[in-house]
């Protein structure tokens, strides 16, 4: 059996509808079709998660949100119109987005939550209904009847381990295809909770390991995952095969073409994903799985993400003082904050946090105490900095590539805020300012995967 996910792209229009029908008929094994909400149609075009953010904030503000709603219709009403489907679908997704703005708002988080999730909620709907209208056996199924349990953290869920058997045993046995609307679950009291944004991606993989699925298959608009954002680079080299740690990092690093949260759950069940393009589906596309045969590769992949600031602290003597990390991130525990990366020297130590969890308030509290209680003797906040990742199994055994990386660096101009190296010595991290980052990517696939090269 094999899980394949649908992106918005994917599902943007009638005829993406039906480019995506194709490929379930192509193989018996697609059986559980997992469905994110219409994406963008063109460039310019605003995806219906988006469209019903601007709904939900209307009508938080307003207490009306009529026609931010009726734009949300539009979309789906268009798509029904173009696959001649007949009216009982779009009166029952109709209903349902209007019933949305009968419901409680005064908890803001939740509220966001339950809109958001009517985009994916009613493309399934749409999508079994069309699937219905050719004859198939297909079926639109509900995450919380289905047992999709996660955390109760609004926007972003965690899949509970509970989940698994119990989508297991609701879905593993079910006759037909089963459509499955991604991007949120139900918390243990039943109350939907969305994961981060890109999250349908997360769904198909719980999914996949749930039901061990043969394969995972994502499929998005892009023939595979390239080296390099191919926004930044003009037909960057594509990646056949990729291990679940080297996609880990570059999904994390800002490779948006897969969530980074969505290879957890398939690489505990160890199923194979296959990164895959809806509208050239002949295309191999690219294959994450735990070891890639082609390893000669130094570097697999460069890519940079925005948002990040730093905390620098140094002290005299720091190496001796029992404790200092510790207190350090003490701290920041009880301000509430994750962090990201603790690079170090003998008397100093930095700490990358996300720059939007790092309000003023919270960096004159943390300000004040890192100085009065651990006494440093400089101390430095520095925001909006972009990591540039460069990541990649064969640079374990490969010398030289932070100096073939900090050369190119230093030749594009790009000043080096901090480096490090993951202890996993699979990537290897700069810190620059937000502004180089793009030129900074750039340079580096250059250096690595240049013509020259
Ligand atoms: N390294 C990369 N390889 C491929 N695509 C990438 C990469 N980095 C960013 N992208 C972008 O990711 C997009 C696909 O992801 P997304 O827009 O989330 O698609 P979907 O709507 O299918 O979920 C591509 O169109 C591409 O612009
Ligand atoms: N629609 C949601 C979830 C998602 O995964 O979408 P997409 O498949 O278009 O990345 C979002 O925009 O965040």
């Amino acid at each position: 059996m094999k899980v394949a996910k649908f992106g918005g792209t994917s599902m943007a229009s009638a005829a993406q509808f039906k480019k995506v029908y194709d490929i379930i008929k192509a193989d018996g094994d697609r059986k559980v079709i997992v469905v994110s909400a219409p994406g963008k149609r063109y460039k310019e075009d605003t995806k219906v998660t988006d469209l019903l953010i601007a709904v939900a904030d209307q009508f938080l503000a307003t207490g009306n949100a009529d026609e931010e709603l009726n734009r949300v219709i539009a979309r789906y009403q268009e798509i029904a119109d173009d696959l001649e489907l007949g009216p009982a679908v779009m009166e029952r997704i109709s209903g349902d987005l209007h019933a949305l703005l009968t419901q409680d708002a005064t908890d803001s988080a939740r509220f966001l939550d339950a809109v958001k999730a009517a985009g994916e909620d009613n493309s399934a709907k749409l999508f079994a209904a069309f699937l219905q209208s050719q004859g198939e056996d297909a079926h639109y199924v509900n995450p919380r009847k289905a047992g999709l349990l996660v955390s109760d953290e609004p926007a972003n869920a965690q899949v509970l381990p509970e989940a698994y058997e119990r989508l297991n045993a609701s879905l593993r046995g079910r006759s037909g295809i089963t459509i499955f609307p991604g991007f949120f679950g139900f918390s243990q009291e039943g109350v939907l909770v969305t994961f981060s944004r890109g999250g349908s991606d997360i769904t198909g993989s719980i999914l996949a390991a749930a039901v061990k699925a043969d394969l995972y298959e994502n499929f998005t608009d892009v023939d595979s995952v390239f080296s390099v954002n191919p926004n930044l680079v003009n037909n960057p080299k594509d990646i056949k095969e990729i291990t679940y740690r080297e996609m880990r990092e570059l999904s994390y690093a800002g490779f948006s073409v897969f969530h980074e949260d969505a290879l957890l759950p398939a690489y505990m069940g160890r199923i194979p994903v296959c990164i895959k393009n809806t509208n050239n589906p002949s295309a191999p596309g690219t294959m994450v799985t735990l070891e890639r045969h082609t390893v000669a590769e130094t570097v697999v992949g460069i890519a940079s993400d925005g948002g990040f600031c730093s905390i620098y602290m140094s002290k005299y003597l720091m190496n001796r003082e029992i404790g200092f990390g510790r207190r350090v991130l003490q701290i920041l525990e009880e301000e509430g904050l994750s962090y990201e990366h603790t690079p170090s020297g003998i008397d100093n130590i930095s700490v990358i946090l996300r720059d939007k969890n790092f309000d003023e308030e919270k960096e004159q509290r943390i300000t004040d105490r890192i100085k009065n209680e651990l006494q440093v003797d400089d101390f430095a906040i520095e925001r909006d900095l972009a990591l540039v990742m460069i990541v990649g199994e064969g640079m374990r055994r490969s010398v030289g590539v932070s100096a073939r990386a900090t050369a190119a660096l230093a030749r594009a101009d790009v000043n080096i805020e901090m480096i490090n190296q993951g202890s996993s010595e699979v990537s290897m991290m700069f810190g620059v300012k937000a502004y180089d980052a793009d030129r900074a990517v750039i340079a580096l696939y250059e250096e690595f995967f240049g013509e020259s090269k």
